[in-house]
Parts: C-alpha cells; sequence; structure tokens
C-alpha cells in the first residue's frame, strides 16, 4: 500500500464492531450540539423477507429508545412482491421510486432508488443500507454516524466488515464479496492507489453528509458505490473518507452470472473516470457489453447484456430539488 493510502487507513479506519464499542449518549449529546438531523435509507428491490425486522429493529433502537435517527425511508426500487407493503408495516416511510422526481422519469438499478432518496429525505446526514442484510446489525446506524458527527472534515464514511458467503443455503466464512475481491480492488489499486486502504469499496453500507452527497452524480445501477467512492475522493480529497469496522456483514447473495454483470457494470463506471493519464487523450471507452457463456449440454451458448452504465447529475442541479430545499430552510 502507498504511504498516502497506509497513513489513511490507520489515522481513518475505527471500530464499532458491536454496541458495546457505542455509546448512544454521547452520540446524542454530539447530534444535538451539531444540530443534525439524520435520515436513514433502505434501497429494496424484492426484500420482502428481510426488510421489516431491519426497519423494525432500527425504528426501536434508534428512532424510538435513542432519538439518533429522525427519518427512516424505504425506496422501493421496483419491488414485484410485498416489499413496500411489510416495510410500512414495520414503521417505514416508503416511497416508490418511480414516484419521485417524476418529470425527470426513472430508470432501473440501486443507484437510481439512492439519488431519488436524496430528493425523498431531509437530514443533512444520510446513512445508507442495504435491505437484505440478516444478522445483528443493530451497530452499524450509530457506528457508521460516529465519525460524521464528531470530525466536521468527515464527509463520507463506508463500513467494513468480514464477509461470510451464503450459496444456496450453504455458509462459508469467508468468500463474500466476490466482485469486490476480483474485480473492484484490482481496479481502484491500479488507478486509485490512494483508495486501496478500503477495505469494502462496494460495500452497501454508508454514511454521508448531504452537502456532498448533493454535488457528485449517482451511477444508476450497480456502479454506483464504486461511482460516488471516486467522486468523492475528487470532491473532498482522502481526508474527508473514512470507514469503520462494522464486524460481520452476513447478506443474501447473488449468482456468479449475477455478479459477472455486476463487475461489468463497475469496470465501465471505473473506466468514465479513469483518464489514459497522458494529457490530451480522451478517457478510456468501454464497450458496455459483456458475454457470459452457459453450456446447454451440447455446447456453449454465448448470452450479452449490456453493462453500459448512465448516471443521474449531482442532485443540487435539478431545479425541483433545489426549491424545495430552499422551502425547508424556509
Ligand atoms: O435495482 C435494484 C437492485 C438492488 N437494490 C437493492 O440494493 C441492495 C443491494 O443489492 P443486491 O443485494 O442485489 O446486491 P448484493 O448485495 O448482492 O451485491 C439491496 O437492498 C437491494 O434490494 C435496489 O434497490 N434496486
Ligand atoms: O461486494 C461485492 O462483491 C458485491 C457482491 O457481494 P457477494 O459476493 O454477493 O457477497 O456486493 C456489493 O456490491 C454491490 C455493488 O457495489 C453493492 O451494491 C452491494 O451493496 C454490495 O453488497
Amino acid at each position: 500500500m502507498r504511504p498516502d493510502a497506509r497513513a489513511w487507513f490507520r489515522h481513518r479506519t475505527s471500530s464499532a464492531t458491536g454496541l458495546a464499542e457505542i455509546d448512544p449518549g454521547a452520540l446524542l449529546l454530539a447530534k444535538r450540539r451539531g444540530g443534525h438531523r439524520v435520515s436513514v435509507v433502505l434501497p429494496a428491490r424484492n426484500e420482502e423477507a428481510t426488510v421489516g425486522a431491519l426497519v423494525a429493529d432500527i425504528r426501536e433502537r434508534w428512532m424510538r429508545r435513542v432519538p439518533l435517527v429522525d427519518e427512516l425511508l424505504v425506496v422501493d426500487s421496483d419491488s414485484t412482491d410485498a416489499t413496500a407493503a411489510v416495510a410500512r408495516a414495520a414503521g417505514a416511510d416508503v416511497v416508490a421510486t418511480t414516484d419521485v422526481l417524476p418529470a425527470h422519469g426513472t430508470r432501473p438499478g440501486k443507484g437510481e432508488a439512492l439519488w431519488k432518496s436524496l430528493a425523498a429525505t431531509t437530514g443533512d446526514l444520510v446513512v445508507f443500507l442495504d435491505s437484505d442484510l440478516v444478522g445483528d446489525v443493530a451497530h452499524y446506524v450509530p457506528g457508521l454516524l460516529r465519525p460524521l458527527l464528531t470530525d466536521p472534515q468527515v464527509l463520507y464514511v463506508k463500513g467494513c466488515y468480514t464477509r461470510p458467503l451464503e450459496v444456496d443455503g450453504q455458509v462459508e466464512p469467508a468468500g463474500g464479496g466476490r466482485v469486490t475481491e476480483l474485480t473492484a480492488r484490482p481496479l481502484l489499486n491500479a488507478l486509485w492507489p490512494e483508495l486501496a486502504g478500503f477495505v469494502q469499496p462496494l460495500g452497501g453500507e454508508y454514511a454521508g453528509r448531504r452537502s456532498a452527497l448533493e454535488q457528485v452524480p449517482f451511477v444508476s445501477a450497480y456502479g454506483v458505490e464504486v461511482g460516488l467512492l471516486i467522486d468523492l475522493l475528487r470532491l473532498g480529497g482522502l481526508a474527508a473518507l473514512a470507514q469503520v469496522d462494522l464486524g460481520v456483514r452476513r447478506h443474501t447473495s447473488q449468482s456468479q452470472e449475477a455478479l459477472g454483470a455486476m463487475a461489468g457494470e463497475i469496470v465501465s463506471t471505473v473506466l468514465t473516470r479513469a483518464e489514459s493519464g497522458r494529457p490530451g487523450h480522451r478517457p478510456l471507452a468501454a464497450s458496455g457489453l459483456l458475454t457470459q457463456f452457459r453450456h446447454d449440454g451440447s455446447g456453449f451458448v454465448p448470452r450479452s447484456r449490456t453493462v453500459a452504465v448512465d448516471e443521474r447529475p449531482p442532485m443540487a442541479t435539478i431545479a425541483e430539488y433545489r426549491s424545495h430545499r430552499a422551502g425547508l430552510a424556509g
């Protein structure tokens, strides 16, 4: 690791691996002293099996018992199951991606849900959690908020964790984060070595200041995490970024084929941000296509899909958003 990445890793990595490492009173005091309002956003596409318990736990622990969180929103991202009803019954506010900023249309993908969540929430601090988390994650929200509540220089905090791999009901103690290990980490180490200290650059649990999040584009699909990391590095510099060890993260994993497409979207996202390094040369261009293969018993069958990404502009450039925020400011 380069000296700057190593220094960052030592200075900007904190630990919140369980509630024993959290002082709720101190966080509440820091929140009140800073005059902060906290929104928690759960992007959810067909997560009826897990979103309810997650919502109920956050509401009970961090809204009712300890009012660290002011707003809990589930963004229903084109679900075809009962995600919205389950989330609402558990006490979350729920909005459909299609219903937010309707004049701007809607696009499929996680990044679209996260971009629109900025227009559907009001906190100056925003926490993002995947909706397919399983196990004890009660410490995730306070752990992610702590660097933002205690250090004004920090703009963005990513969770990091060990990641068991669960496929077809079989659980391995490690091996999760396959796209991170096989695609994102090698690419980021090659092109942005200053980010080499991030343990989980693609992790779905992170928090940031709205003032920063509204200044950067959101890649509309699975490239959103790697796009945010690169763009927030450019916006605030490495010292404005932090990570917190949240212990273990378990979630429902996708198939290798699905993750291949995810990797393609991440490569497309990285290439749109990678310069060829030689002045006057255009940015590296991705084909936007990925061909994978299945064997049908008699031979290999190619299957091509697009892994091109589009992105939404910084929310601060959206007139409806600016006028809505101005109205809130009174
Ligand atoms: O189009 C999408 C795809 C995913 N997600 C949500 O984004 C999170 C991470 O997605 P997924 O679990 O598919 O990715 P993985 O964690 O397996 O990489 C989950 O809460 C999904 O419900 C979403 O809101 N819209
Ligand atoms: O980190 C990874 O390699 C992928 C896949 O994880 P698994 O191999 O299914 O445990 O999961 C992450 O990547 C997505 C794209 O950035 C994020 O949206 C997910 O939240 C995150 O789980």
